[in-house]
């Protein structure tokens, strides 16, 4: 295996597959330039200023065919994405035209870029860390608003120097701790070991506590609709989606199955389910569609308890308590009986909606502040806690140990961005990227 050459140049195209207005394709490598301007009927991509477009013709260099009419955009190292000379020729966008270029390019002496390669030599040229080069995955593959906001954060380097801050105060404090164990002689203060690693802790484990509002923005979150029967369950499916998408009827038993539907909160993609309304029954079906309802609630990142106020107060099911919203529904009719901890809210009247939307988004997000990063890896989770299990370790251990201790939490921290990290964890980082970025 190993990791793929810096040195050959790569192509590959960059837009999507399929029709479009324009279509892309990335060069990059020692000699990019010279090897496009083989295909290049115009100026000189070798004597073009870096970062500046020019219009010419591509050329089939064996059959002198013109592919098509182009724009060529040209960068010189190491002011580039990847560090290196590149090129992007910008054609009209049809697969036709995309694969002559790119055929072409290959029989010049490129070759085929593997899955997120010039991302890769981002990373290996130092253009960006391995945390910024995930973010530009995340931001690639982001679907809300929630998700571009958190990768273009990361990708601007917040955790990077999030992480370097914190892993300057554990320099200072080992060399502290260095300095008092060789020269005890020369009156070095004891560092105060506790009292510096207590701030950095609460910083991590700060970072950590994001993990679960970084995952939800990232990647959405599951709500489960979980009540009695008639509860008014897939009313309130109904009403926070703005259209009729389960059926309601008055008899109680009507959804017997679980329906999904996609729908947006504050940014964040969110899949409501609705779920058979939660009673003792002899009927199979019914039966299998309750267990089906408690078990979507148990794994769902937050479950809507609704309970109708209209009616005696039904014994609640066994739900995930910690993670349950408890709604009173049907809100305009007269209550038989009020609780504070339910919100009330009406369907039909749309009355207390709003309000419901912002408390799903504060249960799902509310631990991470605004305008804050958010931890959304599992491989950043991973190290972090790493990192926060041999800080503890070093508050714990005698001054003599504790430098080894912060070492490893040093380590730990590095790996976030990609610092002495093995091929094994580059290579799944950068697995999940697409061809062409
Ligand atoms: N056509 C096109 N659009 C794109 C990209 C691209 O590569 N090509 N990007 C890629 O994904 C993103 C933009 N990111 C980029 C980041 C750095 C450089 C770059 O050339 N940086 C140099 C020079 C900067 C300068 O001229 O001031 C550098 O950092 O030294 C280019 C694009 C989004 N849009
Ligand atoms: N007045 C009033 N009636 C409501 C409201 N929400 C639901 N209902 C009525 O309550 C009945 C049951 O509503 P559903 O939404 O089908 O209840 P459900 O919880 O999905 O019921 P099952 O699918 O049987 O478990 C229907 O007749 C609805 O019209 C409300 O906000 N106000
Ligand atoms: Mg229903």
């Amino acid at each position: 295996m190993g990791l793929p050459s810096l040195k050959d140049v790569i192509a590959a195209i960059a837009t999507p597959p399929g029709k479009g207005a324009v279509g892309i394709v990335r060069v990059s490598g020692e000699g990019s330039l010279e090897l496009v301007s083989r295909l290049w009927q115009g100026k000189n991509p070798s004597q073009l200023a870096g970062g500046r477009f020019t219009y010419g013709a591509i050329c089939d260099p064996q059959t002198q065919e013109v592919l098509d009419q182009a724009l060529l955009l040209v960068f010189r190292q190491p002011h580039s994405y990847t560090g290196q000379d590149s090129a992007e020729l910008h054609t009209h966008g049809s697969p036709a035209v995309l694969r002559r270029v790119l055929q072409a390019l290959f029989e010049q002496g490129a070759r085929p870029a593997q899955p997120g390669e010039f991302t890769l030599r981002a990373y290996l040229n130092g253009k960006m860390d391995l945390a910024q080069a995930e973010s530009v995955l995340s931001l690639v593959e982001a679907e809300s608003d929630a998700a571009r906001r958190q990768a273009l954060r990361g990708l601007s380097a917040g955790l990077s120097q999030k992480i370097a801050h914190i892993s300057e105060e554990l320099f200072t404090l080992l060399a502290h701790i260095q300095a008092w164990l060789d020269y005890p002689e020369e009156g070095v203060e004891p560092a105060q070991i506790q009292e510096t690693l207590k701030p950095v802790l609460l910083e991590v484990q700060h970072l950590l506590a994001t993990a679960p509002a970084g995952r939800i923005a990232q990647k959405g979150a599951r709500i489960a609709l979980v009540g009695a029967p008639n509860a008014g369950k897939s009313s309130l499916l109904n009403a926070l989606l703005g259209y009729e998408r389960a059926i309601v009827t008055p008899i109680p038993g009507t959804t017997r199955d679980y329906l999904e539907a996609p729908l947006e909160i504050a940014g964040v993609p969110i899949v409501a389910v609705d779920t058979a309304g939660v009673r003792e029954t002899e009927d199979l079906i019914e039966k299998s569609g309750v267990e089906r309802a408690l078990q979507i609630a148990q794994e769902a990142d937050l479950v809507l308890y609704l309970a109708d106020q209209s009616q005696p107060r039904p014994t609640p099911p066994p739900l995930p308590w910690a993670r349950t919203l408890m709604v009173a529904t049907k809100a305009d009719l007269p209550p038989v009986w009020t609780e504070h901890s339910f919100l009330r809210v009406s369907s039909q009247t749309g009355l207390g909606l709003e309000a419901l939307r912002q408390q799903i988004h504060q249960r799902l997000l509310g631990e991470a502040p605004e305008g804050e990063i958010w931890i959304s890896n599992e491989r950043h989770v991973e190290a972090l806690r790493r990192a926060k299990a041999h800080l503890l370790e070093a508050m714990e251990a005698p001054e003599d140990l504790a430098g080894v201790s912060i070492e490893m939490a040093l380590d730990a921290l590095a790996e976030i961005l990609g610092k002495d990290v093995s091929e094994e964890v580059i290579d799944r980082v950068f697995r999940n990227f697409c061809v062409g970025k």
